[in-house]
Formats: C-alpha cells, structure tokens, sequence
C-alpha cells in the first residue's frame, strides 16, 4: 500500500480539513497519514474558532513522518499563517518531497478567512513553486492573479498566468460559477475541460478538500497526473450525488458510496 499526507487543518464536523483527506485516502486504498496545521472549530453552519499549531510542532510532526516512512503524495490544505506556509515550504524541500498537490485554501463557504490574507504572498510564493498541480477555486485564483473570472476563458487565462508562478500543473475548479461544473486543466502545452453538470445540493461541504485528496491519492498510487485529475472528478461527483444531510447547514460529501454500494451496505 502507498503512504499518502495531508498537511491541512482539522475540521470537527468532519467534512473538510483533515477529516475529509482521510476519508478520501482510504476510499483510494491509500494508507492515509496527517500533519495538522490548525484546530478549526467548525460545523456545517460556520467556523467559530481557530487554533493554529506552533510551527515547532508542525515541522516536528512533519519529521516524524518523514524520518520513518516512505511518503508517495503530499497534498496541502489549509495553512493559516506566513510562518506556518514558511515552515512547511522548507520542510517538504529538506525531505524532496514528490508528488505535492496544493489545495490553496483561503476562505470557507460560511466566508471564515482560514488563510490569513496577509499571507496569501508567502503561500504564492513559498508554495506554489513546489507543486505538482494546484487547484483553486475561483476565488482563490482571483487573489492569485489579481483578476475577475467570470467565464471559461478567464479560467484559461488565469491557469496560464497561476503555471507562470512555478506549478507543474493547474486545475483551476468551476464550482463557483453558474452552470455546468467545469473545471480547467493546465499542463503548460494544454486545457482540458473536466465536465459535470451542476448536481442540484446544498451538500458540498468539503468539495474542494476531497477532491485534492484524491488527486493526491491517484498520484500516490503512480497515476500520471492528468488521469489522477479526471479519477479525482469522477470521485468528487459520486461523493456529491450521494451528499449527506448532516446538521443543520452545509452537510458533507459521501466517500464511500461506491464501495458501501459494492458491499451491499447500502440499498438506494
Ligand atoms: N453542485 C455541484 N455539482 C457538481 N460538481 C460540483 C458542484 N459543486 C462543486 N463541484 C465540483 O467539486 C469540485 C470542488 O470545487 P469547488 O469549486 O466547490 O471547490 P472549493 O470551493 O475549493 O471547495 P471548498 O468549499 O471545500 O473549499 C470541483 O470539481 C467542482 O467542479
Ligand atoms: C479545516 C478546513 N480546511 C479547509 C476547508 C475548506 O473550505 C474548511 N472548511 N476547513
């Protein structure tokens, strides 16, 4: 089994952050491993407090993985702070890190700033050029290229311009705007479109969380990086379909739908 971490923060309700990349792994069969950055108090109607961890523990954690195991895939979600991001950056070059997929996480779907927006330069500029793919939302790739995107083709320029700034790859994710769910893939040559229609569901909390995960897990198990992309849609849209309506707001995806289905657990 291949070894997979998520640098990313906690989430108690358990539909994004660290939760959700652990779920996701072992829907992969990834043997899943975590470095947290920050305990979010958090449910499907806001986020009520943050405690970030001290840089010290997180590069200490980050040794002890590193020191020990063979890691296949790093994804990166949120990461709070300039000194975090600074910590994070140096220790994944320390250890040559491969296959890092950078989910550029900035503000949640309640609207919290998980990134501090003072720190959104460091994460450009300390991370980005470490990455595999990165895959914003179009928020995120706004702050990134200081633009508006309302439409395709302003996605494909801002993938173009976000490769410019050192990621192998870009996915940038159409969640955000209104109509089919496309999200535009960059290799530095080429677009490809990932296509869904718009799953009608107040359910997606987490969307962005899960799908990076999976696109980690996809490369962890030595997936060329365009089909670990289109593996990471197919999964994402299959957890949306079947999203839980969990409390009282924004409920989580489903990451075992497929194999609960297979096993006869479920019946709908
Ligand atoms: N209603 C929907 N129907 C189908 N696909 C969706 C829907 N909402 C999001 N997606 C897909 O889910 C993935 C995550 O995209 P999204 O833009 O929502 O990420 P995000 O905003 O980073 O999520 P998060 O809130 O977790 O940060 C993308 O592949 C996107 O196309
Ligand atoms: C901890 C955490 N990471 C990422 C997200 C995505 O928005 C969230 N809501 N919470």
């Amino acid at each position: 089994m291949k070894n997979v971490l998520t640098i990313a923060g906690s989430d108690s309700s358990g539909g994004a952050g660290i939760q959700a990349d652990l779920k996701t792994f072992a829907a992969h069969g990834v043997f899943g491993m975590s470095v947290i950055t920050a305990i979010t108090a958090q449910n499907t109607q806001g986020v009520f407090a943050v405690q970030d961890v001290t840089p010290e523990v997180i590069a200490k954690q980050i040794d002890a993985i590193f020191d020990d195991i063979e890691v296949a895939a790093v994804k990166i979600g949120m990461v709070s702070q300039i000194d975090t991001i600074k910590t994070i950056a140096a220790k994944l070059q320390e250890y040559g890190a491969k296959n890092v997929v950078v989910d550029p996480v900035m503000v949640s779907k309640s609207g919290y700033h998980l990134l501090n927006p003072a720190a959104e330069a460091a994460l450009v500029q300390e991370l980005l050029p470490l990455a595999t793919i990165v895959t914003p939302n179009i928020p995120e790739a706004e702050v990134i290229t200081q633009g508006k995107i309302t439409t395709v083709e302003e996605m494909e320029a801002a993938a173009r311009s976000i490769y410019a700034l050192g990621p192998k790859h870009v996915l940038v994710k159409g969640g955000h705007l209104d109509g089919d769910s496309t999200d535009v893939f960059f290799d530095g040559e080429k677009y490809t479109y990932l296509k869904s229609r718009r799953i009608d569901t107040k359910n997606t909390h987490g969307t962005g969380c899960t799908l990076s995960a999976a696109i980690a897990a996809g490369l962890g198990r030595g997936l060329p990086v365009d089909q670990a992309v289109h593996a990471a849609k197919e999964y994402i849209t299959i957890a949306i379909e079947h999203g839980l309506t969990i409390g009282k707001g924004v409920g989580p995806t489903h990451h075992f739908y497929t194999l609960y289905k297979k096993a006869g657990m479920i019946s709908d």
